[in-house]
């Protein structure tokens, strides 16, 4: 048993073994002291759930500090070898210093792996401290496309020669007149493509299909991007209609209808749409949307949007059920079977080595990677402790700072109020 064996890949179709050997990365900052009150509680939940007859058996792979003190290299190609080979892997934060120095181990590995989707359910548990007035409102899925956008990080500093030679080609061979102070510009590139569009839209429709949820909404800046965030919105909507038929009912339906058969007609449509369970497609500009989920949340569901959009999105989302701290997320190919499971947060520094933040990300990203192994028993009684945990005001600091009568606890101390709790 404490060997292990592979998780395989058939048609698609994750085999996993009663042992199945799991890739973690511990992460930089707080990510030790999660990692630990973390694994106890799905080791538990586990054990518990199948009698001792399941277990996880993690591997450690490096990244990040730890990885840089151990072998000299941020992101060691084992590393990268271990997840690809094991196909499901779980991480903490890593860090990414800010104007310089390394760039994103996080955006790398989901790069190098090819983890095209970052999948953030936001859903609220009954007692958490919200400053919305109905945070139970909120209960969206966020499809975040994971490898492309300005995120891509294709960027060259002021003043280099790559800087210089990119702004002569724009200004003298593409016509480019509107590059305001080119001599002291840094410039980034926003690659947006086709294809990598139709995977995240199509695994965000598959996913509103099978989950029984009701809508997938485009988000996007395309009024002034037009061609790559605008291209997202059309090529978002041409999908949906070649590739899943009379499943869906999208806005351009709606407004080729309304221009054809007036508004009523198309709204008649809709309802129609809505009745018969069809997946409605809309779509919303960013800047709207990010009022609206404030003011609306109960008209949102599944999100598809590309990769800068979504990290914001993530966090203001976040924010609404609770905060950083009850945020999980996941690095999906739907194609190859490879994820990655990690929070929405980072290694929030100052509170390193003081096992005080909020485990629950990580634990609620684990509840994802149980679910996605199909150990839905061991994952039902994690997110049952943690619904009667937090009901009972047993809390980390930063629930307990927003709530009366709460009892603060440490990091570690939350993971073992949920084991006696499961
Ligand atoms: N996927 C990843 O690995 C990610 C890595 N990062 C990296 O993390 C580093 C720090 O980023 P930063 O912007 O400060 O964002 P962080 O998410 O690390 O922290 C910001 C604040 O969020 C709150 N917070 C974060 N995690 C928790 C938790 N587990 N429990 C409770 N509260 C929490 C804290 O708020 P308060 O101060 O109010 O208590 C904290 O100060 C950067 O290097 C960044 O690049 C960032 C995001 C994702
Ligand atoms: O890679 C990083 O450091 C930040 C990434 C991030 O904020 C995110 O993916 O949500
Ligand atoms: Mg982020």
């Amino acid at each position: 048993m404490s060997q292990g064996e592979k998780i395989t890949v058939s048609n698609g179709v994750l085999n996993v073994p009663n042992n199945p050997i799991i890739p973690f990365i511990e992460g930089d900052g707080t990510g030790p002291d999660i990692w630990a009150s973390a694994s106890r509680v799905l080791d538990a939940a586990v054990d518990k759930a199948y009698n001792g007859e399941k277990k996880v058996v993690w591997k450690e792979v490096l990244a990040g500090e730890k990885a840089f003190n151990e072998t000299g290299e941020w992101l060691p190609q084992a590393t990268l070898d271990d997840i690809n080979e094991y196909f499901i892997a779980i991480k903490g934060p890593l860090t990414t210093p800010v104007g310089g120095g390394i760039r994103s181990l996080n955006v790398a590995l989901r790069q190098q792996l090819d983890l095209f989707t970052c999948l953030r359910p936001v859903r609220y548990f009954e007692g958490v401290p919200s400053p919305v007035k109905r945070p139970e409102d909120t209960d969206m899925v966020i499809f975040r496309e994971n490898t492309e956008d300005i995120y891509a990080g294709i960027e060259y500093a002021e003043g280099t020669d790559e800087v210089n030679k990119l702004i002569d080609f724009l200004k003298n061979v593409m016509g480019v007149k509107n590059i305001r102070f080119p001599e002291t510009s840094g410039i980034g590139i926003k690659p947006v493509s086709k294809e990598g569009t139709n995977r995240l839209v199509r695994s965000a429709i598959n996913y509103a299909i099978t989950e029984g949820r009701k809508s997938v909404t485009l988000v996007h800046k395309g009024n002034i991007m037009k061609f790559t965030e605008g291209a997202f919105k059309n090529w978002g909507y041409e999908l949906a209609e070649q590739e899943f038929g009379d499943k869906v009912f999208t806005w351009a339906q709606y407004d080729k209808i309304k221009d054809e058969q007036g508004a009523e007609a198309a709204n008649k449509a809709q309802a129609d749409a809505e009745v018969a369970g069809k997946i409605i497609i809309k779509d919303s500009i960013a800047d709207i949307f990010l009022q609206q989920i404030l003011t609306r949340p109960a008209e949102f569901d599944v999100v598809a949007t590309m990769n800068l959009n979504g990290d914001y999105i993530s966090d203001a989302l976040a924010a609404q059920v609770g905060g950083i701290g009850i945020a999980p997320g996941a690095n999906i190919n739907y194609e190859t079977g490879h994820a990655i499971f990690e929070a929405t947060h980072g290694t929030a520094p100052k509170y390193a080595g003081q096992d005080k933040v909020n485990p629950s990300s990580v634990i609620l990203s684990g509840v994802l990677l149980l679910e996605h192994l199909g150990w839905h028993e061991a994952a039902k009684l994690v997110l049952t402790s943690m619904e009667k945990t937090i009901a009972s005001k047993v809390v980390t600091y930063d629930f307990a700072r927003l709530m009366d009568g709460a009892t603060e606890v440490k990091c570690s101390e939350f993971g073992s109020a949920l084991i006696e709790n499961m």
